[in-house]
């Protein structure tokens, strides 16, 4: 095979990792000769209940048995356990990793990056800087400990429904036009529309944030309070998710925020995703949100948790938690400081009814 095909690497494996590896393997057979049809996906290898090894399991049955079960993976989607193997003269990486494991994962491919490569990150969740305050983005992360430009796509993509192929969209946050131009031939398709930005950062920022939101909305939903309180956590949650926006980039245009990475994804994760319905079940049950996580996600990651910390952290070093309540009471209640219902009773003080309207 000709050397000069450009390469995929996907690294991670989980939940949505499995469906845009599918849906990428699918999409790159169907190309013209400019890539490798071979995709390398990074698996972190693990030992399933018979024995047996998950990445064998998915070379072997085309399925990832434990994260995406019953959906098909293309052949030429290969797992392998070896990081290095994966990522060895990729051209473009697509990061799909829970957000917590990126610095580790990103230190380890440290100058073993083709210099002329690309990344493109489908990861919801950020850091804080603990000497700064400031933000650390995932996109930051990778382009900085890699030395490669990191692109974002974000969107209410929720992983079972992509690889059934239904309808959705995403956005994607871009400032090269070739990289656009290769990022639309692998992944747009007539049942997954992708629309570009520029504002990288603000789009991968709406990302994480909704996952907290959509908590803040399982919480009320939980304690039966009805659809008009779920759709106003969901408006005030949408306002304050704007509002953290401008904090990292006061002139972000608007039109970001009604695109899939902002309002879409926001409702699609309130009804369906699995920070929604980690919530809910929390306030149903008193169940910490860990022990769900451990108990009935089999591996799967809840990422509202952690970005609810490191927002949480961020407001407080900005002294700005009374201006974000949703925000606060969502990391109050998972480290279970405040009941739920707490965070029911402070909607009729949010900051949006004492604001001046025009
Ligand atoms: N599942 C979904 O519907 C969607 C998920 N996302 C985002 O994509 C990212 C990845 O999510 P999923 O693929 O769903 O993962 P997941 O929630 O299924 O998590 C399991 C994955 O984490 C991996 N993992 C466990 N320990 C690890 C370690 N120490 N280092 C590296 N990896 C480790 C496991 O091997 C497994 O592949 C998250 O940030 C998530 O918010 C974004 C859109 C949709
Ligand atoms: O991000 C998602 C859909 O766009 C999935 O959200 P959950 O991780 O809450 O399932």
């Amino acid at each position: 095979m000709s050397t000069s095909l450009k390469k995929i690497a996907i690294v991670g494996s989980g939940n949505w990792g499995s469906a845009i590896a599918a849906h990428i393997g699918d999409k790159v057979l169907q190309l013209d000769t400019e890539y490798d049809p071979q995709i390398l996906m990074w698996c972190k290898e693990e030992i399933l209940d018979d024995g047996s090894k998950l990445t064998e399991v998915i070379n072997t049955k085309h399925e990832n048995v434990k994260y995406l079960p019953n959906k098909n993976i293309p052949k030429n989607v290969i797992a392998t356990s070896d990081l290095s193997e994966s990522v060895k003269d990729a051209d473009i990486l697509i990061f799909v990793i829970p957000h917590q494991f990126v610095k580790t994962t990103c230190e380890e491919l440290k100058n073993q990056i083709k210099s002329s490569a690309f990344a493109l990150t489908l990861i919801k969740g950020f850091y804080v800087d603990e000497k700064t305050n400031e933000l650390l983005l995932v996109s930051e992360v990778i382009k900085n400990t890699l030395n490669i430009p990191c692109l974002s796509m974000m969107g209410a993509n929720i992983a079972k429904e992509v690889a059934d192929k239904v309808f959705c969209e995403a956005t994607i946050g871009s400032r090269d036009e070739e990289h656009n131009d290769t990022v639309r031939q692998l992944i747009d398709r007539p049942y997954f529309r992708v629309r570009f930005y520029p504002d990288i950062e603000i789009i991968e920022i709406l990302g994480a944030l909704k996952n907290v939101i959509a908590m803040c909305a399982g919480f009320v939903d939980g304690l039966k309070a009805g659809f008009n309180t779920r759709a106003a956590v969901l408006r005030l949650g949408f306002r304050e998710m704007i509002n953290f926006c401008r904090l990292y980039k006061k002139e972000s245009t608007t039109d970001i925020y009604l695109e899939s990475c902002g309002i879409a994804d926001l409702i699609a994760s309130a009804l369906g995703g699995r920070n929604y319905n980690g919530a809910k079940k929390m306030a149903e049950t008193n169940r910490s949100l860990e022990d769900i996580e451990k108990k009935d996600l089999n591996g799967q990651s809840l990422q509202g948790p952690g970005t609810a910390k490191e927002a949480y952290r961020f407001l407080e070093g900005k002294n700005l938690l009374d201006q974000f309540p949703l925000f606060r009471d969502a990391y109050l209640i998972c480290e279970k400081k405040i009941e739920p219902k707490k965070l029911l009773d402070n909607l009729s003080n949010h900051p949006e009814y004492s604001q001046k309207q025009q």
